[in-house]
């Protein structure tokens, strides 16, 4: 059933193939990073990377949203162009580059994971998210269904680096932390499970990008 956040979203110059569920074969561990991407930047890349290596994952599926359903679509940009930017960001081939959301007519992250798990029963799932997405998490809705259905893991970012003592979602979910010396195995959890993720960060963000407060970024 799709629902009503993408309505407006156009998808003209958009190649058809970012448009179908990227393939993945049974008992594989791929990582679901969905965000805006408005634009993409290294800071994404970096998630990418490390959720990569510490998740041992088989591919991470980065799936540009046709709109967060909490943010205004007035500064985003046409889902083609993020696709492209993304493209040039995300440059390992165990990342694939999506925007099926749009052609089954979802936005609401809920529904998305539910179309995942019906298409791919055999597949192993981790929802990955930067820190900052951790505050913010039990505005989603139907969050606790995510939790409870899929393992999480989220990435350490600067400013939100405590956001795992303070979320409504890791104090309701605190007896399902999973300790992220263990996060390899994390996809072996049954869900709720969640790691948190220290490592190497980045400071970049896309509004910084967007209000040309990064030297070199392009717009
Ligand atoms: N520098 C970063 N470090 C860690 N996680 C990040 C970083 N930038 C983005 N993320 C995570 O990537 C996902 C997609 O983020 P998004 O596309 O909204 O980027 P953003 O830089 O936060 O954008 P904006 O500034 O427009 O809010 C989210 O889970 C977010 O937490
Ligand atoms: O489902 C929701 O209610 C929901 C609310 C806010 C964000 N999300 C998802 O969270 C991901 C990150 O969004 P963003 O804009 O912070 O990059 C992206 O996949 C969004 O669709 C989902």
């Amino acid at each position: 059933m799709p629902d009503r956040h993408d309505l407006d979203v156009t998808t003209e110059n958009l190649d058809r193939r970012y448009l179908r569920m990227p393939h993945s074969e049974r008992g594989m561990v791929v990582g679901l990073f969905g965000g805006s991407f408005n634009p993409p930047h290294q800071g994404h890349a970096l998630v990418a990377e490390i959720a990569i290596k510490r998740l041992g994952l088989d591919q991470l599926w980065w799936m540009v949203t046709p709109g967060n359903p909490l943010k205004s679509r007035n500064q985003l940009a046409p889902l083609a162009e993020r696709i492209a930017e993304s493209e040039r960001v995300a440059a390992d081939p165990r990342i694939k580059v999506t925007a099926f959301e749009q052609a089954l007519g979802v936005s609401y992250t809920a529904n998305t994971l539910a179309r995942i798990k019906a298409r791919n029963s055999h597949v192993h799932f981790i929802w990955i998210m930067g820190a900052d997405s951790l505050q913010t998490f039990h505005k989603w809705q139907k969050w606790q269904e995510i939790a409870r259905t899929f393992p999480i893991a989220v990435v350490d970012r600067p400013g939100a680096t405590l956001s795992y003592l303070s979320s409504k979602m890791t104090r309701t979910f605190d007896f399902a932390r999973v300790d992220e010396d263990d996060a390899r195995i994390l996809w072996r959890k049954p869900a709720p499970a969640w790691t948190f993720i220290h490592g190497p960060r980045s400071g970049l963000s896309s509004t910084a990008i967007r209000n040309g407060a990064v030297p070199g970024a392009v717009k």
